[in-house]
């Protein structure tokens, strides 16, 4: 199969992204877009690579990576970064000011011993000639931005004396302050309680919109993809299963891999389904990854897996409106997809 070119109008292209951990290939032949303003949810089990594809993204892979491939950001229309291979002075550069991370644990994420305000106004003062007192007034109407009471007070407090909620606000208008062109967010909110989840991603919605950045949302919530993407990319096992248009993945989903991951999270809906009732995970675990199946990985939890998937792994194909899946057995995903993995009650 011939590659797909590097789209030469998307933000972020990314073209056979690898990424071997001490020689184990961990993330493999990804290749995806990102256009400006838009948000790409990346979505799939843990373990399937989807933090290492976040960071790699942004240049910071953990040492003992190697990362393979193409990650290119454009600068200006027709002009781009390489992101690969890129030496780390030129990427550290590029962080904070075209590409920044919302990070899932601000508590680390901040300084403990410096007041929230004076890390905002150095994250001002890193990409810009501004007076100190115009980086301050710059990292208040940051905090009341993200919607943060009486910021001038608060950004005088440390992150200790922040709730959990504020401090994520803080994140995201650290994230957001140099109006980025892309955000990566890995898993924004999962040290949150539930209630406050919908109201931190509204919030980094919103900053996103204003600042006018695309985002890369890592994220187990397909609730939050319902709500906030454009396009979502599955992973599994370190490899694309399936990406496309959010509403279309999520409605008509071709992987079986994708109707796995729905039937394992909607309301249960026994009346009227002839006494079916939803798996609560996927039967089965993914395979580790130095011990990879020869074909399709999902094969051995696939219903619909025949000889030819356990024998030849399938690469990625375009099936309309920017649908991709890689999957042997699409055409026979029943609709809706997540009858898949009902089974009859007894
Ligand atoms: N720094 C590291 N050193 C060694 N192995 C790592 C490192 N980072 C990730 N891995 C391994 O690489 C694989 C992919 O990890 P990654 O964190 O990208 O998965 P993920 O999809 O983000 O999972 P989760 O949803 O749990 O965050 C996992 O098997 C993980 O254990």
């Amino acid at each position: 199969m011939t590659a797909t070119p590097p789209d030469t109008d998307a933000l972020l292209s990314v073209r056979g992204l690898g990424i071997s951990l001490h020689g184990l290939p961990v993330v493999r032949r990804l290749s995806f877009d990102v256009r400006a303003r838009e948000v790409l949810a990346v979505v799939g089990e843990s373990g399937a690579g989807k933090s290492l594809t976040a960071r790699a993204l942004l240049g910071t892979a953990p040492r003992g990576a190697r990362v393979t491939g193409s990650v290119r950001l454009r600068r200006a229309p027709g002009s781009y970064d390489e992101l690969v291979g890129a030496p780390a002075p030129v990427l550290a550069a590029l962080r904070g000011r075209r590409t920044a991370l919302v990070p899932q644990d601000a508590l680390s994420a901040l300084s403990p011993v410096h007041p929230v305000g004076d890390q905002l106004a150095a994250a001002v003062r890193s990409v810009a000639r501004v007076s100190r007192t115009e980086a301050r007034a710059r990292a208040v109407a940051a905090l009341d931005r993200v919607g943060i009471a009486d910021a001038a007070r608060k950004a005088r407090a440390y992150p200790h004396e922040y709730s959990g909620g504020m401090r994520q606000r803080a994140v995201i208008a650290m994230a957001t302050i140099n109006e980025p062109d892309l955000l990566i967010a890995d898993e924004p909110t999962t040290a949150l309680d539930p209630d406050l989840q919908e109201q931190v991603l509204r919030v980094l919605g919103e900053q996103r919109e204003a600042v006018g950045a695309a985002l890369v949302l890592v994220t187990h919530d397909l609730e939050a993809v319902r709500h906030h993407a454009d396009r979502m990319l599955v992973m599994y096992a370190g490899r694309q299963a399936e990406q496309g248009p959010a509403r279309r993945v999520l409605t008509r989903p071709a992987a079986p891999y994708t109707a796995g991951l729905l039937a394992s999270l909607p309301p249960v809906e026994t009346g009227g389904h002839g006494g079916r009732r939803r798996l609560p995970t996927i039967p089965g675990a993914p395979p580790a990854f130095d011990r990879l199946p020869p074909g399709c990985a999902f094969a051995p939890r696939c219903p619909l897996a025949d000889e030819r998937c356990r024998r030849e792994e399938p690469g990625p194909r375009a099936i309309g409106d920017g649908h991709e899946v890689s999957c042997h057995r699409w055409e026979d995903v029943p609709h809706p997809a997540t009858e898949l993995f009902l089974e009859r009650s007894v």
